[in-house]
């Protein structure tokens, strides 16, 4: 196994609240105590704590301390930020506690730690620690509790959520009554569903995981081999690039893509797709597209093989592609086909051929939502080659309606559509998820700088490419179509950085694609 591509480590797996206790539970039987568990993440927090805001520069801290351990791990929290000499106050709506909860509070009472009877007592503070709830959370906060995270969001104090923002459902990161709105959030021992799903992104501020050194052992043993959702990160991503290259090879043997896509109507997009390609490093890339079309290409794309089409003359004058060349249908000169981007719903007229193929097809934009239209069960899983589908939440919608009206988790849709229609899906968003084959990877990292219209068809081109060079003997394509999903947002996280989120149009995206791979070295 290449080294670089382990993700047999802790950061790498994400887990449900459910799974996180069950991994808990089995270190206590172990014999760990949960007190010295408590101390020990506990103190990993204060000094990422004095880290960011150290006593030089801020002296008042307001805890919120809730009912269970993450109550518990606030108070060890705070007590050690009190003995340190910074100017502590709690507040806890809730009176009850859990017994370890209860002792922490009763020694921070005795060492005269002030305590608020009303949020409102916090409200000088510099500083917020959120320790109200973490994966025990299971109802919706009302009363005093939505008050206190109201008033906290109301503020402008920075506030650090302990493991997660109080409030957020851990799984399906939804909104339980009302959540904190953190800057930052330490997420203890484990990655949690919650993180991975665009809706909690405004309120998790920004992240980091806290290691407090879970076995291994104990994680593997709770997940089996069926529940493992993994992060792609940079480096395991890129690890899945092309070998480098041989001395002696020519542009065949680097991969040869066809893109199946444009339109009159919208012919912009297989020009994105084509330079999405163009920046994977594929050997040879053709395009097949509406005549009416070929001299724009050539003028964007010189380098690649232009088929051009019969147009459609629909009432709406959509110009789409009405049959295929012969030459585009020699199916196996091709490593990979992409089709959709720009096509129209007139797409249905070449889409039953091309899902014939046997080569591998990547699936997106219009030839997704054409296969809406008909029964995606069917025509999906009568193909013999591997199938991956690129859609956005829109377009995932219109093809499996009743996942998402089933399930308000994001990454359970993923999975499902992915058994149910035998491809490889990537469900393309703020984060984006990706399933198939059994493996399923989230991508951690991306910016709302790519929110624009055309940078799904680079990636779409991006991922054709990638697929097109692997000689994907050992690599699944799941790992590929995660590799390029973090190959495109760390392209629009460098690109931003040059150009500012307003900067990065797709084309300008497109530009940028090689310095992710120049910036490892
Ligand atoms: N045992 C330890 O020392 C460790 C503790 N950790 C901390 O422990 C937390 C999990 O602790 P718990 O399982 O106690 O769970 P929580 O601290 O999240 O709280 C659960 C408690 O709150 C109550 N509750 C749930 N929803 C409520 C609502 N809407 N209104 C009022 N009460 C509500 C529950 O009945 C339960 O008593 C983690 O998030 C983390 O902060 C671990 O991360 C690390 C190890
Ligand atoms: N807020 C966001 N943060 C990060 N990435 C985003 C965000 N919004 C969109 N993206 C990414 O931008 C791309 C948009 O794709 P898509 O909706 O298909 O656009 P288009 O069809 O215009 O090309 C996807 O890769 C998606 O993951
Ligand atoms: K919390």
């Amino acid at each position: 196994m290449n080294e670089r591509r382990c993700t047999d480590t802790i950061e790498h797996f994400v887990v449900s609240a459910k799974q996180m206790a069950a991994i808990e539970q089995r270190m206590f039987k172990a014999g760990m105590p949960v007190a010295a568990l408590m101390e020990k993440v506990s103190g990993l927090i204060t000094e990422k704590i004095m880290e960011l805001y150290p006593l030089t520069v801020v002296s008042k801290i307001g805890v919120m301390v809730g009912p269970g351990h993450n109550g518990g791990d606030a108070l060890v929290v705070a007590r050690e930020l009190y003995l340190k000499g910074y100017e502590v106050k709690l507040y806890r709506p809730l009176v009850k506690g859990k017994e370890l909860t209860q002792a922490h509070y009763d020694y921070a009472i005795s060492l005269r730690i002030p305590v608020s009877q009303a949020i409102e007592g916090l409200s000088e503070c510099e500083v917020i620690i959120d320790g109200l709830f973490g994966f025990g959370m299971t109802r919706s906060l009302t009363g005093d509790l939505a008050a206190a995270v109201g008033a906290i969001n109301h503020w402008s104090i920075p506030v650090i959520s302990i493991d997660l923002p109080s409030g957020l459902d851990t799984d399906t990161g939804e909104v339980l009554g009302s959540a904190i709105e953190a800057d930052y959030t330490f997420c203890l021992g484990l990655w949690k569903r919650a993180f991975f799903q665009d809706r909690s992104l405004p309120y998790l501020g920004k992240v980091e995981l806290i290691n407090f050194g879970i076995p291994l052992a104990d994680v593997k043993a709770v997940l089996g081999e069926k529940e493992v959702i993994k992060t792609m990160s940079e480096s395991v991503a890129r690890s899945f690039l092309p070998l480098p290259r041989p001395l002696v090879t020519h542009k065949y043997k680097q991969g040869h893509l066809l893109i199946i896509a444009g339109s009159r109507q919208y012919a912009g997009g297989v020009i994105l797709t084509g330079l999405g390609a163009r920046g994977s490093g594929v050997g040879m890339v053709s395009i097949a597209a509406p005549t009416s079309l070929k001299s724009m290409l050539v003028t964007h794309l010189p380098e690649a093989i232009i088929m051009d089409c019969a147009e459609t003359e629909s009432v709406f004058g959509r110009g789409g592609i009405a049959e295929l060349p012969t030459k585009a249908m020699e199916w196996d000169n091709y490593d990979a086909i992409v089709i959709g981007p720009g096509l129209t719903l007139e797409a249905r007229l070449i889409l039953p051929l091309v899902l014939e193929a046997t080569t591998p097809l990547i699936i997106d934009a219009d030839a997704l939502n054409t296969i809406a239209q008909s029964d995606p069960m069917t025509a999906l899983k009568s193909r013999s080659e591997t199938t991956i589908l690129t859609p956005h939440p829109g377009e995932f919608k219109r093809l499996f309606p009743q996942l998402v009206t089933e399930t308000n988790d994001f990454i359970t849709r993923t999975q499902i559509a992915s058994e149910q229609t035998e491809t490889t899906i990537l469900l393309k968003g703020a984060r984006s998820i990706i399933a198939g084959e059994g493996e399923t990877w989230v991508i951690p990292e991306s910016t709302p700088a790519l929110a624009r219209g055309g940078s799904g068809d680079v990636l779409a081109g991006l991922l054709g490419g990638l697929i097109a060079q692997s000689d994907r003997e050992n690599i699944s394509a799941a790992s590929l179509t995660a590799t390029a999903a973090v190959w495109h947002a760390q392209t629009g996280i460098i690109a931003s950085k040059v150009h500012s989120d307003l900067g990065v149009d797709a084309f300008t995206l497109t530009q940028y694609l090689s310095r992710w791979i120049v910036s490892a070295s």
